[in-house]
């Protein structure tokens, strides 16, 4: 059971500390990205032809991936949430017994699709340059392995609530048996944590961006590997607002 002092693996403190973590995986994600160009042909609906599959290549390495992933067992964690959920293979491994702290609803609760759109239609655009060096395999690789942890990040949001709902169960049970989306949206934002994150984040891909020079003179011209402000964009337009949604979707259902 959960309570909610601090040094507790699910405190609101433990909870953004790995928030915090995934930062870092989030941002080291988008150096991976940028080493490749656009490569289109890893994105278009008829680039390969495999009898039997319909989709580009990178749909094609998704869902082979999730399908191996998930027999070895990472979708058993309440933390990962699959791109492609239909028809994965069961996992061939023992079941861990993982902290059951979430509602039973959260199981469900997958937005994986949109964060798909966003990524493709949104981020990638602002993020690499146009270009063509074929390896689509690796760019694709570097996509699964960026969106998996925009997405951790994001339906992390789930015990981001559910610690909240523990907390303060006087504030939040009026707002979900009204189900009133607004109340609830209003009551789990803390502006000066979502300011505070945005800068964090465009600092990390600042320094961890940073090329790295034995011969520099002066530090006011170092390189950056991407624009860092394309980091803190990700999480102003996206992750944060996306990582709200799922607040808010998980507390409507709390109390099923
Ligand atoms: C994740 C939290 O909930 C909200 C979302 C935040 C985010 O996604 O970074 C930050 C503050 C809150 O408005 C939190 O309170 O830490």
């Amino acid at each position: 059971e959960l309570s909610a002092h601090s040094g507790d693996r699910y405190s609101l403190d433990s909870v953004r500390e790995a928030l915090v973590k995934q930062e870092d995986t989030i941002v080291y994600g988008l150096i991976e990205r940028t080493k490749f160009p656009s490569n289109s042909h890893t994105y278009a609906e008829n680039y390969i032809e495999i009898p039997g599959f319909c989709g580009s290549l990178v749909e094609f390495v998704v869902k082979n991936t999730e399908a191996l992933q998930a027999q070895a067992g990472r979708y058993q964690s309440p933390e990962e949430n699959p791109f492609f959920p239909e028809n994965l293979p069961p996992p061939i491994v023992p079941s861990y017994p993982f902290t059951q702290i979430l509602h039973p609803g959260a199981a469900s609760l997958n937005i994986n699709k949109s964060i798909w759109k966003m990524y493709f239609q949104e981020l990638l655009p602002l993020l690499v340059t146009s270009g063509d060096d074929g390896n689509y395999a690796q760019t694709a690789a570097s996509d699964l392995s960026l969106l998996q942890a925009i997405s951790r990040r994001i339906h992390y949001g789930k015990f981001v609530a559910e610690v909240k709902f523990r907390e303060s169960p006087q504030d939040y049970e009026p707002l979900i048996r009204a189900q009133d989306r607004e109340g609830l949206m209003k009551l789990l934002t803390f502006e000066s944590v979502e300011e505070m994150v945005r800068k964090r984040v465009e600092k990390k891909a600042m320094v961890f961006g940073q090329e790295v020079s034995l011969n520099r003179v002066d530090d006011t011209n170092v390189k950056h590997k991407f624009d860092p402000s394309v980091a803190s964009r990700l999480y102003q337009k996206w992750v944060i607002p996306l990582t709200k949604e799922v607040q808010v979707q998980y507390l409507l259902r709390r109390l099923d």
